[in-house]
């Protein structure tokens, strides 16, 4: 197998040149509508490849929403695939929004799906859920590295149900979102410039200090624009580890279509936007 070089040495320069930016591809039936297309597979496919071709040349991270493209079956697996190859032969890093997590030898299947170099859906990195037992991720984890992909590991979600789950306490007194994040710095120890195994925590969350989020390994942050946060919330969400964000926006950033142009400029204003917050931290 090929191994390209480690997602996270990737994803450092692609944030240092490009800005730390990361454009979701979300084709909500709803989207499609407002776009004037149809709820259907030609629909999805003008929408997606509207998409990368007005940003996947400037922004760090392209996000596919597998979701969406699931919805419409084989034919939409078919979409997903081409909407991956053309994001990543722009220049864009894809990281494919599956959230994919089952027991070890299972997610071994996953990681072969969406991180093995010879499958169609390849890409730079995947989301993962860890509530099957972060050590369930191991086949996930031994293939990113050996391929130089990476991973993003649900710990704080930006949704309010969330922390039922992750905000639970252990025996240990430690909650389980903190654990995800221990075990992710575990994962990343040593590595330079960034580790390649990322954590997904929401933008939405407000202050997070009580954290740990130093986990030399880049930090996801999905809920600026449509879930309401901001790129000004980024220094008080993150504190110091504010430099590892790649603040995600999806609708606020799609809802401009479908003219390339208006598209561009919002992803140029988000940029823009965290670009100047950055300036002041
Ligand atoms: O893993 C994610 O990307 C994710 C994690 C999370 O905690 N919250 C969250 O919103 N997301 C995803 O990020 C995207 C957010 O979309 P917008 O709210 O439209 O910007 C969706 O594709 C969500 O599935």
């Amino acid at each position: 197998m090929t191994a390209l070089e480690p997602f996270g040495a990737r994803l450092r320069r692609a944030m240092d040149t490009r800005g730390p930016l990361c454009v979701g591809i979300d084709p909500h039936a709803s989207l499609l509508t407002d776009w004037g297309l149809a709820d259907d597979v030609a629909g999805l496919e003008r929408f997606s490849r509207t998409v990368v071709a007005a940003v996947a040349d400037r922004v760090a991270v392209l996000k596919p929403q597998s979701a969406f493209f699931e919805r419409f079956g084989s034919r939409g697996i078919a979409v997903l695939e081409r909407t991956v190859e053309e994001a990543r032969a722009a220049g864009a890093l894809v990281v494919m929004d599956a959230k994919r997590g089952d027991i070890g030898s299972t997610m071994a299947g996953y990681a072969e799906t969406f991180l093995h170099p010879d499958s169609p859906l390849f890409s730079d990195a995947l989301t993962v859920s860890p509530y099957l037992g972060y050590g369930s991720l191991a086949p996930a984890v031994e293939l990113a590295r050996r391929g130089g992909t990476g991973l993003f590991v649900l710990a704080l979600t930006s949704n309010p149900e969330g922390g039922e789950v992750q905000r639970a306490v252990r025996a240990d007194g430690r909650d389980v979102g903190a654990t995800m994040l221990a075990h992710l710095a575990a994962e990343n120890a040593g590595e330079e410039p960034l580790g390649s195994f990322g954590a997904v925590v929401g933008a939405t969350l407000g202050d997070l200090s009580s954290y740990d989020l130093a986990i030399n390994g880049p930090l996801l942050a999905p809920g600026v624009g449509a879930q309401g946060a901001t790129a000004a919330d980024l220094p008080t969400v993150f504190g110091s580890a504010v430099r590892a964000v790649v603040p995600n926006v999806s609708r606020g950033v799609l809802r401009h279509g479908p003219d390339a142009g208006a598209l561009r400029a919002a992803a140029d204003r988000f940029t823009e936007e965290i670009r100047a917050v950055l300036a002041t931290v």
